[in-house]
């Protein structure tokens, strides 16, 4: 479904990626990990056009959008819920829900506000108040169930559990197993390892720029000086 190879990207004068090679295949959950400032986000942002990378493939569903503007990759079926969420403020819980809703993966069974409200109740008891009056799990569930309301044939989660309560954090968590069990092509962001373990089919690991491991579960498990060294745990 996404292939990267030989991901280059620059800030300025400044490089950030070095050569990233990363694959996910329909149905999968994916891990990105390392330490703080490896070039995670800097990936994301690669894959989106966001910063376009200045060399290499990005290849989602057969089409290398390397070089396409970042609507037209988010059309073609990529749903992002990004780091610090970025909800509309001002908007309404269902405002921000239909705002950017869209069927992009032309499924014959989309995401409905009822289903957004099903999978996160809290959304649908809130849904007249404004994000902004929103605790930071809520708006945590909005901008997952926002990203849902595009039927995105691949998510991306940056950070989504990122200092939440450990309770909302479960819950998030939950939901995520959730989607996978659905067939949610899904790509998580985020430093809790053991929650990644759990739910996650493959793992990789960036150091500096590049993709310097990756592996299943068990094989994470089978060499702990692989966490040790690049997660630091
Ligand atoms: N807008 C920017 N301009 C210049 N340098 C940047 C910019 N954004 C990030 N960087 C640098 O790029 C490198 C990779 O950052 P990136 O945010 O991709 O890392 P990360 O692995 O996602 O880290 P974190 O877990 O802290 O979000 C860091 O050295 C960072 O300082």
């Amino acid at each position: 479904m996404l292939r990267l190879s030989g991901v280059e990207t620059f800030y300025g004068h400044s490089q950030v990626l070095f050569g990233v090679d990363l694959e996910l295949g329909v149905g999968e959950v994916v891990t990105l990990m390392g330490r703080n400032g490896m070039g995670k986000t800097t990936t994301v942002r690669s894959i989106l056009g966001l910063t376009p990378p200045r060399r290499g493939r990005v290849v989602f569903e057969g089409t290398d959008v390397a070089g396409w503007k970042s609507y037209r990759i988010g059309r073609l079926g990529i749903g992002l819920v990004p780091e610090g969420r970025q909800i509309f403020p001002t908007l309404s819980v269902r405002e921000n829900l239909v705002a950017t809703a869209a069927n992009r993966s032309r499924r014959p069974d989309p995401w409905t506000l009822d289903r957004v409200f099903g999978l996160f109740p809290r959304l649908g008891e809130r849904q007249s108040q404004r994000g902004s009056s929103l605790s930071g799990g809520e708006q945590q569930m909005l901008a997952i169930g926002r990203a849902l309301m595009t039927n995105p044939r691949l998510l991306i989660l940056d950070e989504a559990t990122e200092g939440l309560a450990p309770l909302i954090r479960e819950e998030i968590w939950s939901v995520i197993e959730r989607l996978k069990r659905d067939g949610q092509s899904i790509l998580l962001i985020d430093k809790n390892l053991s929650a990644l373990k759990r739910i996650a089919d493959r793992h990789f690991i960036m150091e500096k720029g590049r993709v310097v491991w990756s592996g299943t579960t068990a094989d994470l498990d089978a060499d702990p000086h692989v966490a040790h060294r690049y997660l630091g745990v």
